[in-house]
């Protein structure tokens, strides 16, 4: 079991899963190098999800080994698994999964609070990503007050908040109207580049996979390809620093 290559923070070989007996990843290897943005495209059912779940330590994988920079996931017991989910990663889904009884702000600050930050710091940091998502003013409401565009930008602001060192992203702008698809796109990817954060984005649009650096494309649970993206323009850049 050799370790991956040092510039990649994220690295799988060769990984087998079936669910109820159908192949829904039939052989997958990639590598994630780190602050890179990697968008995960195919059709649906093509295995996307399964991949970011293996990858994210949410599912053991039948065959095949999952690295998360020296350290094997693959191997790893359900609790350690679940610390590095805590400490290290942040998932966004296609629903925006709040937790009721709290508050937009208390929802945003969770995993920092889990981590142990204090409440004074977990508030601060979560106020200030729901401000930069445009949804500052919805703090003080609870999930069921608010349109379900907002929840998903409470969504995006939580993992945003926990600045993670891989942020997994499956279909995060699902449930956006298009406009609104671009600006929680565009933060989440400024936000990323400007903080070091990975971010491995399964996605079915065209459009969406091209605010990624790298595409990898998924077809019956097997990788067709990967294509690299142009570097985005020096504006794109620039504003990344100044903005986020
Ligand atoms: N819980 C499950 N039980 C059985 N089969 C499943 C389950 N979840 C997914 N599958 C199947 O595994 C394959 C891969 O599914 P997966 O959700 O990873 O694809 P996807 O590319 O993310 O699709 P989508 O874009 O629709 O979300 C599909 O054939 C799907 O029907």
């Amino acid at each position: 079991m050799a370790a991956p290559p040092d510039n990649d923070v994220l690295w799988a070989r060769a990984l087998h899963v079936d669910l109820n007996g159908s192949p829904a990843l039939a052989g997958v290897s990639l590598g994630v190098r780190e602050a890179e943005i990697l968008a995960v495209a195919g059709p649906r059912g093509c295995g996307k999800t399964t991949l970011l779940r293996c990858l994210s330590g949410r599912l053991v994988p039948q065959e095949g080994e999952v690295w998360f920079n020296s350290s094997p996931v693959h191997t790893m017991g359900p609790l350690l698994r679940e610390r590095l989910r805590r400490d290290r990663f942040a998932w966004i889904g296609p629903e925006p999964r709040l937790v009721p009884e709290l508050r937009a702000w208390e929802n945003a600050a969770l995993p920092l609070m889990l981590r142990g930050t204090t409440h004074r710091a977990a508030k601060a940091a979560a106020l200030e990503w729901l401000e930069r998502l445009d949804v500052g003013g919805t703090a003080r409401k609870r999930p069921h007050a608010l349109t379900r565009t907002e929840q998903q930008r409470v969504a995006i602001a939580r993992a945003l908040t926990a600045q993670p060192a891989v942020l997994f992203a499956d279909e995060p702008t699902a449930p956006l109207h298009r406009a609104d698809r671009t600006h929680a796109l565009r933060t989440l990817t400024t936000a990323a580049r400007s903080h070091g954060i990975t971010v491995v984005l399964a996605t079915h649009d065209e459009e969406t996979a091209e605010a990624a650096d790298r595409l990898l494309l998924l077809e019956d649970g097997r990788r067709l390809s990967a294509v690299e993206r142009p570097e985005p323009e020096a504006e794109g850049r620039a504003a990344c620093s100044l903005s986020v």
